[in-house]
């Protein structure tokens, strides 16, 4: 089955809370049949402006469209757009399976899209079960199913990874992949970098309510290399300079190879009759290169959580959690 995803654009998206920025002219767009990180730690202004691209936050300035659409523009919502913001949503005496019908017969969506989500989710056991009795990580799969109850072309999911055991991970991480290669688009919120590096195409990093860094994951990670032990450094550093790969000697006696094609390396190695004892390639530190980008931008631990020489930045919010509301 093929899916024509939607088109995000974000264009100088701006929340203002009282005297404090949220976010902050934030632009970037998520492609479709495309997995996005939306990444960035606690506070950076990753749910607001989620909620802002799903109109349930009006934003002080700046636009979020899908498809060229504001959020309250689409014309079956639903059919469009499946998003699950927060696992703890659900009606903690209602079964998972009467929350999905429910949503179904408001979408006008028969109720046997219920049971096909609920086994795909792989929750069908669990389905007569009252929710508030659900862990975390099935009410993040019960999530799941309610976001995919339209069968949508673009997926929002606010750190859906929260609550799942390594082999949830795993299957969300096959689950989410699946969807993408059908064509949609699937955006993904975390503040955990490892959490989702292997799940994502395209990472979008936040700090401070600002955009930090995007591209893809091969583009963060920069240039592949890989690393070379030899007995005989120079020859072999020679002998790939004249094969055309950049090569240095590092002070452990190592030799970094500016490629990752190993086979290229161990046949020149072969030909200049150059012993090789290790050779693998170098994945660059994406959890250094995050840790870096945001290192003491976490909003939500103020001036006091902060430790010393980190730039904390004081907030005070203007309205109780459970609050806010369409109009702000
Ligand atoms: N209604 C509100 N009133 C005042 N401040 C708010 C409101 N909603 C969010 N904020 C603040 O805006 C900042 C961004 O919050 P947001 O929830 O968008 O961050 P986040 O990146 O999603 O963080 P987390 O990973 O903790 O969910 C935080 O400092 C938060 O406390």
């Amino acid at each position: 089955m093929t899916t024509t995803g939607a088109r995000v654009e974000v264009r100088n998206l701006t929340k203002r809370f009282g005297g404090f920025t949220a976010v902050d002219d934030l632009s970037f767009n998520v492609e479709p049949g495309r997995i996005t990180g939306f990444l960035g730690p606690n506070g950076a202004g990753k749910t607001t402006s989620l909620r802002m691209l799903l109109g349930l936050v009006r934003q002080t300035s700046g636009t979020a469209t899908i498809d060229g659409k504001t959020y309250r523009d689409l014309d079956q919502p639903l059919r469009v757009v499946g998003s699950a913001l927060e696992a703890t949503n659900f009606h903690p005496g209602r079964s998972g399976r009467d929350h999905l019908r429910v949503l179904a017969a408001t979408a006008g969506i028969p109720d046997s899209r219920v049971d096909e989500l609920l086994e795909l989710t792989g929750i069908p056991a669990a389905a007569r079960k009252k929710a508030g009795g659900y862990s975390m990580g099935m009410r993040q799969r019960l999530g799941l199913a309610a976001a995919l109850i339209g069968d949508p072309r673009l997926l929002v999911l606010d750190e859906p990874a929260n609550g799942l055991d390594p082999e949830g991970i795993r299957w969300l991480r096959g689950f989410l992949r699946h969807l993408a290669s059908e064509g949609r688009t699937i955006l993904v919120s975390s503040h955990l970098l490892q959490e989702i590096e292997q799940t994502v195409d395209d990472v979008i990093i936040v700090a401070n309510g600002k955009l930090v860094r995007e591209g893809t994951v091969g583009e963060l990670r920069g240039n592949a290399t890989s690393l070379v032990r030899t007995s005989d450094a120079d020859s072999l550093v020679g002998a790939l300079r004249v094969a055309d790969v950049t090569a240095h000697v590092q002070d452990d006696g190592g030799i970094v190879a500016e490629t990752d094609d190993l086979r290229l390396v161990g046949d020149v190695a072969l030909r200049a009759g150059v012993p090789i004892h290790e050779l693998r390639p170098l994945a660059a530190d994406l959890e250094q290169l995050f840790f870096s980008l945001t290192e003491g931008t976490n909003r939500n631990l103020g001036e006091i959580g902060q430790s010393a020489g980190e730039q904390a930045r004081p907030m005070t919010p203007v309205s109780a959690p459970g609050q806010e509301g369409a109009n702000q």
